[in-house]
């Protein structure tokens, strides 16, 4: 990992139009390769950092600052809701970034095919999404987010909606493909367990207005397997995040 900051939010205030600040004079600097989670209680704002590191809305006041160029920033959004176009298949699912851009499908095949392959759908091309389960609608939308070869990933709770062992099975292949890749992700999940165990740094969100309200370094290596959701190493994490969620929930309650 370098030290490159990659993203920089600089005193970032958000108000919607119907007044709700959202977010509050908040300061964040993310590191190249980082693997950042942001968790905090319902309505607290993590949404809206995301949505505003892709450029999805507008921010009231402060600035947010790119540490690679524009031609070279490369950003995928991944959704909780796979939403795919049910009435196309896997293939024409993940082609769709590609379609958009305007490449032909004789240059975006060989892309497609190596999406596929990253969160291991090859096979299920010609799949439609009403035949997959709700893990491999999962693993089509990140194929979709992937095709495009991002160097930053913005993931909004990819995995909420998913039960417990599909969920632990893509994070695990989540972390092996950011481990290959190197990718700067910002990942937004309710899940404290999650958050540790993915990530490198965990940011704790307070509510009304929404703020960082802890940082805390995940300082455990990679890769992380079993061994590390049963560690005492990982209890304590949890504890630590936890116990700066309910700090931040007993604030604002
Ligand atoms: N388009 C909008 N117009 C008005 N208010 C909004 C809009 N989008 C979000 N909000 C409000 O801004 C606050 C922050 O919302 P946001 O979705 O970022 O929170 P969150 O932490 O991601 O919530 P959740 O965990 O429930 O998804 C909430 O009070 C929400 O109701």
């Amino acid at each position: 990992m370098s030290n490159r900051s990659v993203i920089t939010l600089s005193q970032i205030s958000k108000v919607y139009t119907n007044g709700k600040v959202a977010l509050q004079d908040l300061n964040l600097v993310i590191r190249e390769s980082q693997f950042v989670s942001l968790v905090g209680a319902s309505g607290c704002g993590k949404s809206t950092v995301l949505r505003l590191i892709a450029g999805l809305g507008q921010i009231s006041s402060g600035n947010i600052d790119w540490g690679i160029t524009q031609q070279a920033r490369k950003l995928a959004f991944v959704f909780q809701d796979a939403a795919l176009m049910p009435w196309a298949n896997v293939e024409e699912n993940v082609r769709l970034p590609l379609k958009l851009a305007g490449i032909a499908q004789k240059d975006s095949q060989k892309l497609v095919q190596q999406a596929l392959a990253l969160v291991r759908l090859v096979g299920f091309e010609h799949s439609y999404p009403r035949e997959l389960s709700g893990g491999m609608k999962m693993r089509v939308s990140i194929a979709r987010a992937l095709v495009t070869q991002p160097n930053v990933l913005l993931m909004d709770e990819p995995f909420g909606a998913l039960d417990e062992i599909t969920r632990s099975k893509l994070n695990s292949d989540l972390l092996d493909l950011w481990r290959q890749h190197s990718w700067t992700v910002v990942f937004v999940t309710h899940n404290i367990y999650e958050a540790v165990y993915l990530s490198n740094r965990v940011l704790v969100m307070g509510t009304s207005p929404g703020r960082i309200v802890a940082d805390v370094e995940i300082a455990a290596p990679y890769p992380r397997g079993e061994d590390f959701r049963t560690s005492s190493l990982y209890n304590k994490y949890c504890r630590e995040v936890s116990d700066h969620l309910a700090q931040a929930m007993t604030v604002t309650l």
